[in-house]
């Protein structure tokens, strides 16, 4: 079974097909980048993925069941979304990774904070920090934590390092490499054909709202 299942999705808003007639089988565990031209739809299947917008004709399965028939709150602990500009609330860093916790009503989980935070080369001691004076490499960062605190399986990744320096996006993308050796199926929209190729293992082409080709990277 696949872990995500598009079979001939179409999605429509007013008059305009934004994606047409989708079909293809997503698997735990997999790699993807998805690449195409700017306005091709790219944004619009990953807010599929993970049901911020419901299919117009055609049939979206998560782990061999319809996204129409599953509780989008706990689709989305499944599926992580982390869009181009990070979202972060609140004053500090901390108040950002204590968050999940707190709608969970659970005890914030040290341990589990500070591997992350050193996995993406930030310090334990960066949890008081206010969140205005982080640059976008350091918000983007904290905005990743947030989503992997509780793992997810699936991350979707919507340009997330198009506004970030080579050093910063060095290490996002090492740290979403050890993520999917770790298990966590990835969805990486860039823009970068050398990004789109240096870790995937599969490559997803999106053009004027249709499939054009999935290429096997691996
Ligand atoms: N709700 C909507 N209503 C009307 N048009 C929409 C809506 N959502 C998306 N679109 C249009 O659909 C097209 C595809 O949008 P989408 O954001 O998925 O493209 P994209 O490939 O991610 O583009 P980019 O690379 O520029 O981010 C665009 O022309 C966009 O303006």
């Amino acid at each position: 079974m696949s872990q995500i299942e598009f079979q001939h999705v179409t999605y429509q808003a007013g008059e305009k097909a934004i994606l047409r007639d989708i079909s293809v089988q997503i698997d735990a565990g997999d790699y993807i980048s998805i690449v195409g031209p700017s306005g091709s739809g790219k944004s619009t299947f990953l807010k599929l993925c993970c049901h911020l917008i419901s299919p117009t004709e055609g049939i979206l399965l998560v782990n061999g069941t319809n996204i129409m028939q599953q509780n989008p709150i706990e689709l989305r602990k499944k599926i992580g979304y982390c869009f181009q500009t990070p979202l972060l609330f609140g004053d500090t860093i901390e108040e950002n990774l204590n968050y999940p916790y707190l709608i969970r009503n659970q005890k914030m989980d040290s341990d589990r904070i500070n591997m992350l935070l050193s996995r993406f080369n930030m310090g334990p001691d960066c949890l008081n920090q206010n969140i205005k004076n982080l640059s976008g490499g350091e918000k983007q960062r904290i905005a990743l934590i947030r989503i992997l605190l509780f793992k997810p399986e699936v991350l979707l990744l919507d340009e997330i390092t198009s506004a970030l320096d080579i050093d910063n996006t060095e290490i996002v993308e090492k740290a979403i490499q050890i993520l999917n050796g770790e298990g966590i199926t990835i969805l990486w929209v860039t823009h970068n054909p050398a990004q789109s190729r240096k870790y995937a293992d599969k490559l997803l082409t999106i053009d004027n709202g249709q499939i054009k080709s999935l290429e096997m990277l691996k």
